[in-house]
This record gives structure tokens, C-alpha cells and sequence, in this order.
């Protein structure tokens, strides 16, 4: 698609909706495992979107086939609307991945690294933003160290810089955290978010699911080379209506109250008691008067929402693979 400029005719190309999309992707692995099973989803342009899933879901395999570092067995990828088989040069210039490795050479400095990248990618000398990459992942004072004298979280940070230098305008990144301690994870996601703010799409796949919950604006969740869901993170936490109550009585329990029997309640140690209900369908109300019909006395109360982790489990459990 083509937009004319109107001050200088000159045809623009008009952004894509869709910064990346996946249609029936399909891999299988020589030996016959088949990793990805008809993945087909959209990841709107600006967003920062997380791909979520367990070990072995096949969250690697599908950054990799949108990198071009594993061949797909069928289905069809667009990367900025270029198509994965008819472009691949195009489609790789429009992505950046920062890879789950470590592997940067030791020898080099930042400096260097950046050097070499932009040049891989063919960057013009003038066009290069070395500095300003390193000054936008913090580190601009290190730029003439030895990559070997950074900490994990450096190098961390020195890869998402160098998946930078050509400038494109989707970021990828796989388990960019893993191992990274708390201070220097906050200095990752500074980065990123301000490069998601200035309109770069970022996808990323992470364990960390209060990560993914804090960060992404839409979540997909694979689960055994399948899509299991799909959808904003805010309507996702909606989608489990559940709750749980959190009840300390006045005293301890051998057994269930004939009169909770129906709320299926967990008893803990420490005169505790969990009831996990449905707010649409049980008011909260009619548990608290059973607690009591049972002639029991509520010494202190909470409810606890349903979080990532909870939707996670849910749709990744045994059960519903
Ligand atoms: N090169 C390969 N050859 C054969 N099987 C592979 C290969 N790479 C991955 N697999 C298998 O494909 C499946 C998906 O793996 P993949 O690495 O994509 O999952 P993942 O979701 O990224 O997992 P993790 O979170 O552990 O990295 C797994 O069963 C894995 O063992």
C-alpha cells in the first residue's frame, strides 16, 4: 500500500497495522518433532507484546523462524508487511533480535561491536548511531571497555544494543531477563519501554510472568506448538472469573463444617482457610454467612485477584493441553 505525500508527491509507504503477523506456521523438527502446530496470530504495530509459554512450547522456535535462523516447514510470516519467503532480506532489516545467548566477543568494546554490527547490516558511516544507542541502554561510559569487563547485565544491555544498530522497527527479544538480577532488569525495561515509547513494536518471550503482566499491552500464550490464547493482557486477567478468600478463624479445624462442605474450602495450618468461588455466580455475602452459620468466628479476611500466573496455569496445565 501507497500514501502520496501531498507537499512533495512522492509516494510514502503507509505503516503496516500489523508489525508482525503469523499465519498456519508450522515447524518440524528433523526427527520429526513438530514444535510449532499451526501458529496464526497478529502482533498490532507499537505494541509490546509477550509470548508466553512453557519450557518446550515453542516460543524460541517461532523468534527464530521470524529471525530467519530456522527454516519454517509451512505457513506463512510477514515482518513489516514483507513476506518471510518473497522478501527475507527486507523482512530481516525490519527486525532486531536479541538472542537468549550470551555471545558476544570478549575482544571487542561496546564500541567496536556496534561498529562491526552496523557494518554487517551495511550502515553507512554517516548514518551510524553508536553513541546514541549505547547512551539509550546506559551505556555511554562504558563504550571503550572490553565487553569482557561488563557485568551479565551489561552484556544484556549491549545486545539489545547491537540488535538496534540498523534501526528497525520491531525489537525482538527471548528471555531477555533470564539471569539478570532485579536492579539491572529494571534497567533493561527502562530502556526498552522508552524505545516502545518512541514507537518501536517490542515482542518478548519471558518466565517471568509479573514481568510480562507489568509490561506487555497484549499476551500470547503457546502451549505445545499451539496457540492457547491470545488477547489484551487486561482482558486476559478478566477472562478468569475467580477469586480467592482468605479466611483466619478463632480456632483450629480437624474438619470441614458440614455447612461449607459446598465451598469446597482448603483448611491450613495456622487456623486458615481458603475458599476459591466465582464473584459472578456466589456472592461473597452467602460464604461469610456460612462461615458463620457454621459457628464460626472470622478473626481476620482477605481476597486475593487472579493474576497471570493463575491464567497460565490454567491454560497450559495438563488438563487442558
Ligand atoms: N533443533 C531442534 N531439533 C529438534 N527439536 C528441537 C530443536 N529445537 C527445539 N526443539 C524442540 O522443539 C520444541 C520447542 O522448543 P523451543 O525451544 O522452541 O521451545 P521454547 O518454548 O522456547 O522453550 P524454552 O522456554 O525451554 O526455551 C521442544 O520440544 C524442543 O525440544
Amino acid at each position: 500500500m501507497v500514501q502520496t505525500n501531498s507537499r512533495s508527491a512522492a509516494p510514502v509507504p503507509a505503516l503496516p497495522d500489523a508489525a508482525l503477523s503469523a499465519d498456519g506456521l508450522v515447524k518440524v523438527y528433523r526427527g520429526g518433532k513438530r514444535a510449532l502446530d499451526g501458529i496464526s496470530l497478529s502482533v498490532p504495530r507499537g505494541s509490546f507484546f509477550g509470548l508466553l509459554g512453557p519450557n518446550g512450547a515453542g516460543k524460541s522456535t517461532f523468534i527464530n523462524i521470524l529471525a530467519g535462523l530456522v527454516l519454517k516447514s509451512s505457513g506463512t510470516v510477514r515482518v513489516w508487511d514483507r513476506d518471510l519467503d518473497r522478501d527475507p532480506r527486507g523482512a530481516k532489516a525490519a527486525i532486531g533480535v536479541v538472542p537468549q545467548e550470551l555471545n558476544l566477543d570478549a575482544f571487542f568494546t561496546p564500541r567496536e561491536l556496534l561498529d562491526v554490527q552496523a557494518g554487517m547490516y551495511g550502515v553507512p558511516k554517516s548514518e551510524r548511531r553508536t553513541m546514541e544507542i549505547l547512551d539509550i541502554v546506559g551505556l555511554a561510559d562504558k563504550a571503550d571497555s572490553y565487553a569482557r569487563t561488563l557485568s551479565g547485565g551489561m552484556r544484556r544491555r549491549l545486545l539489545v544494543a547491537k540488535a538496534m544498530v540498523h534501526n528497525p522497527p520491531i525489537l525482538v527479544l527471548d528471555e531477555p531477563t533470564a539471569g539478570v538480577d532485579i536492579e539491572l532488569r529494571q534497567h533493561l525495561w527502562e530502556a526498552i519501554r522508552g524505545m516502545n515509547e518512541q514507537g518501536t513494536t517490542i515482542l518478548l518471550t519471558t518466565h517471568y510472568l509479573e514481568e510480562a503482566e507489568q509490561l506487555c499491552d497484549r499476551i500470547a500464550i503457546i502451549n505445545q506448538g499451539r496457540l492457547a490464547a491470545l488477547d489484551t493482557t487486561a482482558n486476559l486477567l478478566k477472562r478468569i472469573d475467580g477469586k480467592a478468600l482468605l479466611v483466619t478463624l478463632d480456632r483450629d479445624l480437624d474438619a470441614v463444617p458440614t455447612a461449607l462442605i459446598p465451598f469446597a474450602p482448603e483448611l491450613r495450618a495456622g487456623r486458615k482457610m481458603v475458599i476459591r468461588y466465582r464473584p459472578s455466580a456466589v456472592p461473597v455475602g452467602r460464604i461469610l454467612d456460612a462461615i458463620t452459620a457454621a459457628g464460626l468466628s472470622i478473626a481476620d479476611l482477605t481476597t486475593e485477584e487472579t493474576d497471570l500466573e493463575d491464567i497460565f496455569l490454567q491454560l497450559t496445565s495438563s488438563r487442558s493441553a
